[in-house]
């Protein structure tokens, strides 16, 4: 499955850099305005909720239209999200660098550009575009890929977060020096969620390393058993996007995480 994703990625980032070289897209990243310190906002009290605008997934299909992912990222910074994600990958996930440039303009908290990020290319799009973080997937990047990636985006101010799914995967991470880890509880070979995999890795990470849970997170429940396992910030897509009021299902897990009985990490 990441295999057939990274080839449309690398075919869809050649056409882009047909049409606009990467000479124009760094002298755009570099006129954009500073990027937000993400790091320090993700080490704040409280577990951080990332919100992320997510219309359709290989695993799931369609779940939302997200007609206005500006107006959507508002409501779940309302809700007290600490950080929006957006998915700009297009063919599976339904989304746009459009996207991202729309939840800049609206929000005022850190922005994550959610992609299969393969070449220095995309780094430069993400910080003209933006974001303030840029997701790496350790199981998409050869290991001196993942660290010369890991560099530029630090280079550019922003910060790395670094995707993990195993215990091998997580040193790799380490050993590029990621100082804000995620651990991707849906296999991304296979598709398979397994919340079990944050318990079993998590405790092995330093304390100054932000530790993310990503994937599966329905409801507080499963907040508050991440949190237990240390985790500092969960991303979820699909529990908000489906709802109702995303904002109101933001809000209940911002107050989960909040809450005096939620366990808080070591730091
Ligand atoms: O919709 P969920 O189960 O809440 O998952 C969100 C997020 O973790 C998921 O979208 C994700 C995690 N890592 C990724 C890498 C690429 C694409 C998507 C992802």
């Amino acid at each position: 499955m990441l295999e057939e994703i990274l080839a449309g990625v690398r075919e869809d980032v050649a056409a882009r850099q047909e049409q606009v070289p990467l000479e124009q897209v760094r002298e755009a990243a570099a006129a954009a305005p500073p990027a937000i310190d993400a790091y320090a906002a993700l080490r704040k009290p409280g577990v951080a909720v990332i919100a992320e605008v997510k219309r359709s997934s290989p695993s799931k299909g369609a779940l939302a239209d997200i007609p206005d992912p500006a107006e959507l990222a508002g409501e779940y910074a309302a809700g007290g999200a600490r950080c929006i994600s957006v998915l700009t990958e297009g063919r599976w996930f339904g989304g746009s660098l459009d996207d991202l440039k729309a939840v800049r303009a609206s929000v005022q908290i850190p922005v994550l550009r959610k992609d299969f990020v393969v070449s220095s290319y995309q780094v430069h799009e993400a910080r003209a575009h933006g974001a303030d973080l840029v997701l790496l997937i350790v199981a998409a990047l050869e290991q001196n890929v993942l660290v010369g990636l890991l560099e530029r985006i630090e280079s550019l101010g922003m910060t790395a977060l670094v995707e993990v799914h195993n215990e091998e995967e997580a040193d790799r991470a380490l050993e590029a020096n990621a100082k804000v880890i995620g651990v991707n509880a849906r296999d991304l070979r296979t598709l398979e969620v397994d919340r079990a995999v944050f318990e079993r890795i998590a405790p092995g990470l330093p304390n100054n390393v932000v530790k993310i849970a990503e994937s599966g997170v329905r409801g507080p429940h499963d907040l508050i058993r991440y949190a237990s396992a240390g985790a500092d910030a969960v991303l979820v897509g699909e529990g908000l996007v489906t709802q109702k009021s995303p904002r109101d299902a933001v809000a209940e897990l911002v107050n989960a995480g909040n809450h005096p009985a939620t366990p808080r990490p070591v730091r």
